[in-house]
């Protein structure tokens, strides 16, 4: 076995939290070639090989319009319900003990999915997910952004409302495109969701300037940065996310599938652990971009040139900087300990 591969033998089983994942980025290209053939109105291919080429996107916008096409396929509560219950299967698969699913409510209740249907169907799923598979799963519902304030005002109502709200969401986010969609306007719904109890998560800074990211940080009061990407080319906010202990969501594969880096030996990721950021590894949307989570901590090993405990120690600051309880971080955590010595071990 080459170093290489021993290194990708102790991935895969490596016990890992995943804080940056999309819902429907996540359907995999079965369930997205079955829905397509269910539904032959839709411009998205039934041929999962045809699925590649779908999936090989131009631009940022491509993929939220390829994203969008997806979304379209899903139109009934088992929809959401399969979908979620699969995700879980393939995070489970993955040894991933604990995810914060993004997931965005407005697309399927504007789309007709009843929103009372909507979350039992992720709660079904996630109770599920939990006691078939041992994989705890946490909620962000984020807006899209571009869809405008109609989006932010019913994302908002539906996280917040007592109501509604499902068991499972722990945080509140802000996806899609950035650019022409200025971050402050969405102050207010942050204010009401962070009062509310959940955690402010936007995305920032994937397609735009560090400016973004000071945004989602003045305005949102981000406690931590979806991507971030851009953050290196303002010293001054790298050396704010290191001494706030504010951790970036990064994506290596996803930055390259939607150019918004060229390759990914030009990905800042190291820029960020030099200054002392406390950086997850995350895979956003994983067929979407042909990754997975094993794939993106390989491109992380590579990169930042880790060894076993190093990836360890990687997977320990997404436990740590997630919203799972005290007591379920340090049972992941121990996990990931004892597997490291026991692989390590003469
Ligand atoms: O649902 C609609 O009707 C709708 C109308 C206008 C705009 C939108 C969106 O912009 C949806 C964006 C969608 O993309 C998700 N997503 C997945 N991966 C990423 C990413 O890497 N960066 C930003 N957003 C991403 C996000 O969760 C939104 O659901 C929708
Ligand atoms: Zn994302």
């Amino acid at each position: 076995m080459t170093t290489t591969d021993h290194l990708h033998a102790f991935i895969a089983d490596l016990p890992k939290a995943e804080l940056h994942v999309h819902h429907v980025g996540s359907a995999s290209p079965r369930i997205v070639s079955e829905l397509a053939a269910r539904h032959p109105d839709s411009k998205v291919p039934t041929d999962p090989e045809a699925l590649v080429d779908y999936f090989t996107f131009t631009d940022f916008a491509h993929f939220i319009d390829v994203y969008l096409s997806v979304v379209d396929l899903i139109r009934t509560p088992e929809d959401v319900r399969l979908l979620t219950y699969e995700v879980a299967r393939e995070l489970a698969r993955q040894q991933v003990r604990y995810a914060e699913l993004t997931i965005t409510p407005f697309s399927s209740t504007r789309r007709g999915i009843d929103e009372r249907a909507f979350m039992e169907a992720i709660e079904d799923a996630r109770k599920a997910a939990e006691s078939e598979f041992g994989t705890v799963l946490r909620w962000c519902f984020d807006i899209p952004g571009e869809a405008g304030l109609e989006a932010a005002e019913e994302t908002t109502r539906l996280a917040t409302d007592d109501r509604l709200r499902p068991e499972g969401l722990v945080s509140f986010g802000l996806g899609g495109p950035e650019i022409g969609v200025p971050r402050p306007q969405f102050k207010p719904y942050f204010d009401r969701a962070i009062a509310a109890g959940l955690h402010s998560v936007p995305h920032a800074g994937e397609t735009t300037g560090p400016e973004t990211v000071w945004d989602a940080l003045t305005h949102l009061r981000a406690e931590r940065i979806g991507h971030g990407t851009s953050s290196f080319q303002d010293p001054a906010l790298l050396t704010h996310l290191a001494d706030h202990r504010i951790p970036l969501e990064v994506c290596p594969t996803s930055n390259i599938a939607t150019r918004a880096v060229r390759t990914l030996d030009e990905h800042p990721i190291k820029e960020f652990v030099k200054a002392g950021i406390v950086v997850t590894i995350n895979s956003d949307d994983p067929p979407m971009f042909g990754t997975d989570l094993n794939s993106e901590y390989a491109v992380a090993a590579r990169l930042l040139n880790l060894d076993e405990q190093g990836l360890a120690a990687l997977a320990k600051n997404a436990v740590d900087v997630s919203f799972l309880d005290e007591p379920g971080k340090a049972r992941i955590k121990d996990e990931i300990d004892s597997y490291t010595a026991t692989w390590l071990a003469p």
